[in-house]
């Protein structure tokens, strides 16, 4: 036979090879494209979908979404690439959802070398016994002991503060450091004044994230080939490796009371550490010093510009505040915390019209029957907490800050899947009482010291949000302090 004979039978060979996979690889999807076609989207071009609209970062990806959300139903879908994402935001469905399904998509891989196999991105097979066996640290009667600990470091950082009273500054690193030494103290039992390099250990973590939120919005670095060889992949792999050590010098302090069984997450730590393989330990303080510290610090800093925008909202918190201390100096035990109901609501407003977390996501394993339709199983399904929290539909006057919404009264009859800051069902926010109890603590400390001026922020239009994995102003967290006497 002629070579070229020979060359035309092995092009066909090869083409015919090819497509029999591809056909292969769609009949087995063929749910996913059957489903998937019966939810509203934008146009779909082969092999991209719609990528196209999301290329140009974290800024382009939100403006888009948020064109979805408001041009489609409460449940639509767009592709990316292969993988159908589907955008869900009826409170029913999003109810549905978060208690049926509990795996992380792949997009949480990106975040992988900082949280390793710990809780918040774990895979639903190492997650469930985790969950499990966390639950004691966060019960009322564990909290209840940590309240001293949230006292004697909102002193710290008030002490910290007065430096800076009468001039604009950033807040954020500095209730990050206190938050830090919080978790630090009450969730691991470590004193944080035997550790070294907590800030090298913060800015480590922060700039980790910001690589993973910038592998996520770029196409081209999400191949593992090409990003092990960028000098952000190697970046990353070095901030990670660094923000271990530091949780290897916490490890080697938290070795001498393993056998304190009272600290129920000491218990959690000696049952991972069974087999006498440090790797998950290290994960899972690496995850609670992070989940425990950086969220809650965001949610501060957020609450604390906020309140230098409403002065009427500082005075009636003030006055809640008098009204549970009086005179007393002292720190504020747990049943004080209890009684700062206009706080907790100042706190819960601020995270309703400035989520940390934007967006959270969920792989659906099997399919998920909905009310009108089905999300098929192998899509990504995306609850938009940011939009959601502020629909007309579910919200009077959305864009009004306005915490008396928050009050018990006026609670009672909205769907719980309206508010999810910390999202809902099963692989929830944890901490979230933990969250809400340190920052009572923290905000009474420093509201009763110092009054929050005016600054560039006039109004909430101005405080622009940039998203990534969680949410940080453009122009940073400034506030400006007064002291009180
Ligand atoms: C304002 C403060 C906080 C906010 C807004 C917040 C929000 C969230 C959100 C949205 C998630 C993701 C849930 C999901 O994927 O459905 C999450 C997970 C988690 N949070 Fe928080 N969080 C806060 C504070 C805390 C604190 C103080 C702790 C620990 C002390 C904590 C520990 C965790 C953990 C361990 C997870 C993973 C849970 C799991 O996958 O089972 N968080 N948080």
């Amino acid at each position: 036979m002629k070579p070229e004979k020979i060359t035309s039978a092995l092009i066909w060979v090869l083409f015919i090879i090819v497509l029999y996979f591809l056909l292969k690889y769609n009949w087995s999807r063929r749910w996913l494209y059957y489903y998937g076609s019966k939810i509203d989207g934008p146009f779909a071009w082969p092999i991209i979908g719609s990528a196209h609209h999301f290329i140009g970062g974290q800024k382009v990806f939100y403006k888009k979404m948020t064109q979805i959300f408001e041009t489609y139903p409460t449940l639509s879908k767009f592709w990316l690439g292969k993988d159908l994402i589907v955008i869900t935001s009826r409170p029913e469905d999003v109810e549905i959802v978060l208690n049926s399904c509990f795996e992380k998509p792949k997009f949480y891989k990106y975040a992988y070398k900082l949280f390793r196999t710990g809780l918040l991105i774990a895979p639903v097979n190492i997650w469930k016994e985790r969950r499990r066996m966390i639950g004691p640290t966060f019960n009322s009667k564990t909290l209840q002991t940590f309240t001293e600990i949230f006292g004697k470091q909102a002193n710290r950082l008030v002490r910290v503060l007065e430096q800076e009273c009468g001039r604009e500054f950033d807040i954020f690193l500095k209730l990050f450091r206190c938050t830090l030494d919080t978790a630090c103290e009450a969730l691991v039992g470590v004193d944080s004044s035997l550790l070294q390099g907590q800030d090298n250990y913060l800015q480590k973590l922060i700039r980790a994230e910001d690589i993973a939120t910038i592998r996520s919005f770029s196409p081209w670095l999400q191949v593992d080939f090409f990003w092990k060889k960028s000098p952000l992949g190697r970046e990353m792999d070095k901030a990670c490796a660094e923000s271990f050590t530091f949780i290897k010098q916490i490890l080697s302090l938290k070795k001498c009371d393993f056998k304190d069984t009272t600290n129920p997450f000491t218990n959690y730590l000696q049952h991972l550490n069974k087999s006498n393989d440090d790797s998950p330990v290290e994960d899972e303080i690496q995850n609670i010093l992070i989940t425990g510290s950086e969220s809650s610090a965001l949610a501060l800093a957020l609450v604390l510009v906020v309140l230098g925008i409403y002065p009427e909202v500082q005075q009636k918190i003030a006055l809640e505040l008098d009204s549970i201390f009086g005179d007393d100096e002292r720190e504020p035990t747990f049943e004080h915390i209890n009684q700062m109901e206009y706080l907790e609501c100042v706190i819960k407003e601020t995270l309703r019209i400035l989520p940390i977390v934007p967006i959270i996501m969920r792989l659906a394993e099997q399919d998920i029957k909905l009310e009108h339709c089905t999300i098929p199983a192998g899509s990504t399904v995306l609850v938009p907490i940011v939009h959601i929290s502020k629909k007309s539909e579910f919200w009077k006057e959305p864009n009004k800050f306005n915490p008396d919404r928050f009050l018990p009264k006026n609670n009672s009859e909205r769907h719980r899947c309206t508010f999810l800051p910390f999202s809902y069902g099963p692989r929830n926010c944890v901490g979230f009482k933990y969250g809400l109890m340190s920052m009572k603590v923290i905000l009474a400390t420093v509201l009763r010291k110092f009054t929050i001026k005016p600054t560039r922020y006039q109004s909430l239009e101005d405080i622009e949000l940039i998203y990534g994995a969680v949410a940080k102003p453009k122009h940073g967290h400034k506030i400006k302090l007064e002291k009180k006497y």
